[in-house]
């Protein structure tokens, strides 16, 4: 009998198809009605996003995204496309590959319907998220599952791992990054990842008691917070601080993006910039490696806010490291991460059906 197909599911967050107030409504509509995104009673959410944010967010989006929309569409979209292309052609003969995002276009049943069209019974899904959270990599699992097991036939599934310390990842940053900083003889590097609420921190926080209990809690990866989204930030950080030859005073950690009143994960980006400005940064570089793709969060909110804001504190310069997009060094990255999940998938029942050797002396 020959083997099942298989298929790679490369998923990231999705874009709106168009930088005008229609389209970013739709696509806000899909992303902020996911109650893994707005944790709050549905009521609420219904209310909230109808009245507040639908209205005021989507003309203000709008012109965001504007400023950044390449003549051949959104950033986010172009990158994964190439991201697809050159994966597709590195694992050609060996997977089919599709890119879905999980809100807006090519949704999930899409790409599924396409890769089931050319025979795939056998799925890898890589969530193009480094570092988990229920409102990222998260929601985007529960989606493929829901789509991958309608109508009837359910496929046999692996899930690739989120890879926030893997070598493979932080070497093809700091490939990216190492001449960008040299360049721009930064004297400073600052990791600014997406923030997200932390109550949603402190509801995955599996010990009840550990997540932002203290000021060190993301100090070092334990048990007790191997699944928090802000340690997986600071020991990505960590990574490629080490990787990078920084010294211990030479960079820090911020979180950018945050939405609504509620406190979401500290310190904040547009709160650190001024900071590092008044300390005697002069030559700023930042990275955003909770990012795999540049996009609106990159390019419009540091590469252009967040420049501005730096440069009026005082900061000389400003320069945002690009991100992994479809360099070489990530798409080989990629190939590894998927390589090594299928090996420790089909390793896991073979040493579990492999009887324990009998110890000598019984
Ligand atoms: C990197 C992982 C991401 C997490 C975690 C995340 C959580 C999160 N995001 C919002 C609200 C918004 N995010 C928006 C854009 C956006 N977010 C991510 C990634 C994560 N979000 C990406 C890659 C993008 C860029 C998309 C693009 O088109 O380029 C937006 C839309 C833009 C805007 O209006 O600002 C919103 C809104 C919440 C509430 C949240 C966690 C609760
Ligand atoms: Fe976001």
């Amino acid at each position: 009998m020959t083997p099942a197909r298989k298929g790679l599911l490369l998923i990231n967050l999705g874009t709106p198809d168009a930088p005008e107030t229609g389209a970013v409504r739709r696509y806000l509509r899909e992303f902020l009605s996911d109650p893994r995104v707005v944790d709050i009673h549905p009521v609420g959410r219904w209310f909230l996003l109808n009245f507040i944010i639908l209205p005021f967010r989507s003309p203000k989006s709008a012109h965001a995204y504007r400023t950044i929309w390449t003549e051949q569409g959104s950033p986010l979209m172009v990158h994964s496309r190439a991201l697809e292309k050159a994966v597709a052609e590195r694992l050609s003969g060996e997977y089919e590959v599709e890119l879905a995002m999980r809100y807006g276009n090519p949704s999930l049943p899409d790409a599924v319907a396409r890769l089931r069209a050319r025979g795939v019974a056998d799925f890898t899904v890589l969530p193009l998220y480094p570092q988990e959270a229920p409102s990222s990599s998260g929601s985007s699992l529960a989606r493929t599952y829901e789509v991958l097991s309608s109508p009837w036939d359910v496929p046999n599934v692996r899930v690739v791992p989120a890879f926030h310390a893997h070598p493979a990842f932080l070497d093809a940053f700091t490939e990216v990054a190492r001449p960008v900083i040299s360049d721009a003889r930064a004297d400073h590097v600052l990791f600014s990842f997406h923030g997200v609420p932390e109550r949603h921190v402190r509801r995955s926080d599996a010990s009840g008691s550990h997540c932002l209990a203290s000021a060190g809690c993301c100090d070092a990866l334990t048990d007790a917070n191997r699944h928090c989204y802000r340690a997986q930030c600071f020991a990505t950080a960590r990574g490629l601080a080490k990787r990078l030859g920084l010294t211990p005073d030479g960079w820090s950690v911020s979180f950018q993006s945050r939405l609504g009143r509620t406190p979401w994960v500290q310190p904040y980006t547009d709160v650190v910039l001024p900071e590092l400005a008044a300390r005697g940064v002069k030559r700023l570089a930042v990275m955003c490696p909770a990012f795999v793709a540049d996009c609106l969060e990159t390019v419009e909110e540091v590469a252009i806010r967040g420049r501005d804001q730096f440069l009026a504190s005082g900061g000389e310069s400003f320069t945002l490291v690009p991100s992994l997009n479809s360099h070489p060094a990530w798409v080989e990255a990629v190939v590894r991460l998927v390589r090594e999940s299928e090996a420790a998938a089909t390793s896991v029942p073979v040493a579990a059906a492999t009887p324990a050797v009998p110890n000598r002396a019984g």
